[in-house]
C-alpha cells in the first residue's frame, strides 16, 4: 500500500504507541524537538514550518498556540488538526473553522487521571503539604498537637465548575471521602448528577457554599478569569480553590491577594499562567499554595489513550469517516 498521505507530529515526545497507529496509514513526519517551552517556541517553530507544506494532518502535541503562519505554510490539503489534549483553547478555532480544517481533541480518556491530581490538590492543600514538606526539608518539624492543622474533606462542601467528565470522575472519586455535600454549575443540569449525588446551583450559591472549589471547565471567552476579585470576595475564609482546567480561568493577582490576605484559606493549581510559572513568581512564596506543573493527564496509560485517540482521529478524517472526538467537523 503506498502511503501517499503525510501526517506530521508536532513534537519528538508523542508516545510510540499513537505513531504505530498513525504509521500503519500515512507517510509521518516528526518534529525533532520538543513541542514545549522554550524550545517549542524557537526550534520547533522552524521545523515545523520546514516539515508541514503538503501534510494532510498536523497531530498537536503541546498547549502552544497554533499560528496562522503555521497553517498558511500547510497548504489546502491540511485536512485536520488532532490535538493530543482535552482542552482547545490554544488550537485558534476560528482560523481553523475559516479555513475548514477539522479539529478532533482527547477528552473522557484523560478524566481519570485529571481527576485523581484534583483530589491529590485537594488533600495537599487541606492537609499543608507545601508547609509540612517544607518543615521535613529544614528538619524542624513543628510536631505540637495544635501545630500546623489542616481541614477535613469529610463532612466538606465540595463545589464543581464544570460538571463534564473531569467534575464528573472528582466526585466518583470523592464518593469514599464522606463529602457533607456535592454542588456543581455549568449551562444547565447534567442526568448523570442525581446518581453521583450532587445539586445544580448557581455560581454564586457554589462560590458562598463551597469549603472545596473545584475548577473543571475549559477555558473560554464566558470562564476566562471567572475566579477574580470579585467572586474570590464570596468565597468563604476556609474555602480552598483548586484548579485542574486552565490557568487563565484564574486572576493570579487577585488570587495572590485573596491567599496573602488569607480571605480563603489555601489553593492547589495544575495549571497556572504562564506556563512554566517563573520559579520567582510571587504565587511561589504563599506558604498556602501548592503548584503542579500541569501534570493532570501525565500518567503512561493516559498519554498513551490520548496519543492512541488522536491518531484514530486522524485516520477517521483522512478516510472520509466521523471524527470519535470532534470539535470541528
Ligand atoms: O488535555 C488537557 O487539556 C490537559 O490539560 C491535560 O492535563
Amino acid at each position: 500500500m503506498t502511503k501517499s498521505l503525510k501526517v506530521l507530529v508536532s513534537s519528538n515526545d508523542f508516545p510510540e504507541s499513537g505513531m504505530h497507529v498513525l504509521k500503519e496509514h500515512f507517510t509521518v513526519l516528526q518534529s525533532r524537538y520538543i513541542n514545549f517551552g522554550e524550545e517549542g517556541l524557537t526550534k520547533n517553530r522552524e521545523e515545523l514550518l520546514n516539515l508541514i507544506p503538503g501534510c494532510s494532518a498536523l497531530v498537536w502535541v503541546s498547549h502552544h498556540p497554533i499560528t496562522k503562519e503555521l497553517l498558511d505554510r500547510a497548504g489546502p490539503q491540511l485536512k485536520i488538526v488532532s490535538t493530543v489534549s482535552a482542552g482547545y483553547n490554544h488550537c485558534n478555532v476560528p482560523e481553523l473553522k475559516a479555513r475548514g480544517i477539522k479539529l478532533s481533541n482527547t477528552p473522557n480518556v484523560l478524566s481519570a487521571a485529571v481527576a485523581e491530581i484534583a483530589v491529590a490538590l485537594m488533600l495537599g492543600t487541606a492537609r499543608r503539604f507545601t508547609e509540612n514538606l517544607d518543615q521535613v526539608r529544614r528538619g524542624e518539624w513543628e510536631i505540637g498537637f495544635q501545630k500546623v492543622l489542616g481541614q477535613d474533606i469529610a463532612g466538606s462542601t465540595v463545589g464543581i465548575v464544570g460538571f463534564g467528565g473531569i467534575g464528573q470522575a472528582v466526585v466518583k472519586r470523592l464518593h469514599g471521602f464522606e463529602v457533607g455535600k456535592f454542588l456543581y454549575t455549568g449551562h444547565r443540569e447534567k442526568p448523570e448528577a442525581k446518581d453521583l449525588g450532587a445539586e445544580f446551583v448557581n455560581l454564586d450559591t457554589l462560590l458562598t457554599r463551597s469549603d472545596f472549589l473545584v475548577l473543571a471547565v475549559p477555558l473560554t471567552d464566558e470562564t476566562r478569569l471567572i475566579i477574580n476579585k470579585t467572586t474570590l470576595a464570596k468565597m468563604k475564609k476556609n474555602a480552598i480553590l483548586i484548579n485542574v482546567g486552565r490557568g487563565e480561568l484564574v486572576d493570579q493577582d487577585a488570587l495572590y491577594d485573596a491567599l496573602k490576605n488569607k480571605d480563603i484559606y489555601a489553593a492547589g493549581l495544575d495549571v497556572t499562567s504562564p506556563e512554566p510559572l517563573p520559579k520567582d513568581h510571587k504565587l511561589l512564596t504563599l506558604p498556602n499554595i501548592f503548584i503542579l506543573p500541569h501534570i493532570g493527564s501525565a500518567t503512561v496509560g493516559t498519554r498513551d489513550s490520548m496519543a492512541v485517540l488522536a491518531a484514530k482521529n486522524v485516520v477517521n478524517a483522512l478516510n472520509g469517516k466521523p471524527l470519535l472526538t470532534p470539535v470541528l467537523e
